[in-house]
């Protein structure tokens, strides 16, 4: 049977702007295709923080020009997001796939997920979106109400609140189109952020993080493996110290030792290797793996990235 892999995708895989995604998915779709062609099957979460920051600015901007126009709140523009990057990729995947005769259809799920409204995080936005700005461009933005933080030494940029994701609602339907052999695109931004009320899901003003939603994911496929690809070929301890150690093979409780130490950047490193525990900790003989996109194939083949493995292989 063919090994299921989630596939994280990081910031490096879709650009920052409109010309840069164009550019960057069809290096993305190399990368996966090479998997497709191993005979992987996969599903493909991505990130959306620029993006999405983009189209709210975008809906802002359209609001102030026009009071008529609605307000758009930010669960319409990570769906919106979804579109705009799913779009490109799908496309890009599928000439990928054509040049190589792989004959599987590629798809985009606007995928929804089910967020706690009483989630802590509500109360303590983290969630870097949108474009950096300098220090100055930074108090402004304070002033007129929005929250800023420093993000891992490279600039300010917005942030907003990041719940764990709970339940991935399309799951019935991502299971569906992987057993009819077609490659997903789903939970792209995290997913869309929704609050269950009855019936009725309500759309949520968060951003939820890819790395925790392609975890669920990984998990309610019963996946063997989750791979988030990311611009490091592995993870570091004492990252960017003249003590750097990268890591070939974690296991569970040494990367929740790591972890407490903290040795791994919150928003950027942190949620990676939590969610990459969460998901070899899960079940006996998940794996996963952090590495560099241009190397997805190397790292599922174990010659390189970090290596985030499960109990059984704990006890060998
Ligand atoms: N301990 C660490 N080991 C490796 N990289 C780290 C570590 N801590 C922080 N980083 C940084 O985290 C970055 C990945 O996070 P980020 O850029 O937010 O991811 P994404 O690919 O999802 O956009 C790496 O490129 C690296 O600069
Ligand atoms: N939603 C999300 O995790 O986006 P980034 O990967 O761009 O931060």
């Amino acid at each position: 049977m063919a090994k299921r892999v989630v596939i994280a995708l990081g910031g490096n895989a879709l650009g920052n702007n409109l010309a840069e995604q164009m550019l960057a998915v069809k290096h993305t779709a190399r990368a996966i295709g090479d998997l497709i062609e191993a005979g992987y099957e996969v599903v493909i979460s991505h990130g959306n923080g620029p993006q999405v920051g983009m189209i709210n600015v975008a809906m802002g901007e359209m609001h102030k020009a026009n009071p008529e126009t609605s307000v758009i709140p930010m669960s319409v523009c990570v769906a919106m997001s979804q579109g705009y990057i799913g779009y490109d990729l799908q496309n890009a995947l599928r000439e990928e796939l054509l040049n190589r005769s792989i004959t599987k259809s590629v798809v985009t799920l606007i995928t929804q997920v089910e967020v706690d409204p009483n989630d802590k995080a509500f109360d303590n936005p983290t969630k870097p979106i949108g474009r950096f700005m300098t220090k100055e461009e930074a108090d402004e933005l304070v002033l007129k109400g929005y929250s800023v933080m420093e993000d891992a030494g490279r600039g300010y940029r917005r942030v907003i609140a990041s719940p764990r994701p709970k339940r991935i609602i399309e799951m019935e339907t991502i299971k569906t189109l992987l057993d009819a052999g077609q490659v997903v695109i789903a939970a792209g931004g995290g997913g869309i952020p929704v609050i269950a009320k009855g019936n009725h899901l309500s759309g949520s003003g968060a951003v939820i993080d890819k790395d925790f939603a392609s975890c669920e994911l990984a998990k309610a496929l019963h996946a063997d493996c989750l791979i988030i690809l990311t611009a490091v070929e592995k993870v570091a301890i004492n990252f960017n110290k003249p003590n750097e150690k990268w890591l070939d093979t974690l296991t569970v409780a040494e990367a929740q030792k790591y972890i407490e130490e903290g040795h791994f950047a919150k928003g950027s490193m942190l949620p990676k290797v939590e969610a990459a525990l969460d998901f070899a900790a899960s079940s006996v003989g998940r794996t996963a793996i952090i590495t560099l996109l241009e190397k997805a194939k190397e790292g599922i083949e174990g010659s390189t990235g970090t290596r985030i493995v499960g109990v059984d292989h704990e006890s060998k």
